[in-house]
């Protein structure tokens, strides 16, 4: 097992109603002490205090969370992941991740080398930078503040898993999310299928 996240805590508990889950209450949560120093946010809906809670990890897309860009399925993801934890609670860490590491920049000049037929992987790999640079350290540590070391988490993506696993969270399930395939996506989710995660790529799989 890697060495465990440093101790984070908790800062700030801020209620909120979301209007993407449903409009149902939530806690926004704030954290001192995160391993990477970055400014990720729990959002908690909440759920009954026996249960093994659903969780989900997002990693930032400024381009597809928040403009509705089609060109990558984060969008469709988020909005699921919230309406899933309206119906049931459960966790979303929002991981100040974009672009798998890189940045928002370095996406957009990855988009411009795509848009010359270079698959997304490949695209990072060119400007110098890793295919995916994201690591989970933060992430466990911000489920151990809030508590969490068993869950149940919502993901297509292995390394998620195994990164957790090896900080020492009990995943007990892992759920897929659907797969929100159109024609605008399409090499992007190929891609994605091609380095592991786990998208059965038919269309109409799953919406
Ligand atoms: N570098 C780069 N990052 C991208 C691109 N498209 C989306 N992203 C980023 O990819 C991250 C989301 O990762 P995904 O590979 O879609 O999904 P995942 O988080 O690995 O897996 P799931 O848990 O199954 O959703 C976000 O940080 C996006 O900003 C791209 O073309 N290039
Ligand atoms: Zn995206």
């Amino acid at each position: 097992m890697t060495a465990l996240p440093q101790t984070a805590s908790v800062r700030a508990r801020v209620p909120v109603t979301l209007h993407r889950a449903t409009g149902r209450p939530a806690e926004l949560v704030t954290f001192h002490g995160l391993p990477d120093a970055q400014e990720h946010l729990a959002c908690v809906l909440p759920y009954a205090p026996q249960a093994v809670p659903l969780v989900r990890l997002h990693s930032e897309c400024l381009t597809g969370d928040v403009l509705g860009s089609a060109r990558c399925d984060c969008g469709p993801q988020l909005d699921e992941a919230l309406t899933a934890l309206a119906d049931e609670g459960g966790v979303l860490l929002y991981l100040r991740q974009e672009g798998r590491g890189i940045g928002l920049y370095n996406k957009l000049d990855t988009y411009v080398l795509q848009d010359q037929d270079i698959d997304t992987f490949s695209a990072n790999r060119i400007i110098g930078r890793g295919e995916d640079e994201r690591d989970y350290r933060s992430a466990a540590a911000m489920l151990r503040a809030l508590g969490l070391t068993r869950i149940r988490l919502l993901t297509n993506n292995p390394d998620k898993v195994a990164q957790l696993r090896d900080l020492g969270i009990r995943v007990e399930a892992v759920l897929p999310t659907g797969v929100h395939l159109t024609d605008e996506n399409a090499r992007y989710l190929s891609a994605k299928a091609r380095t592991g995660h786990t998208l059965a790529l038919l269309k109409g799989a799953s919406a």
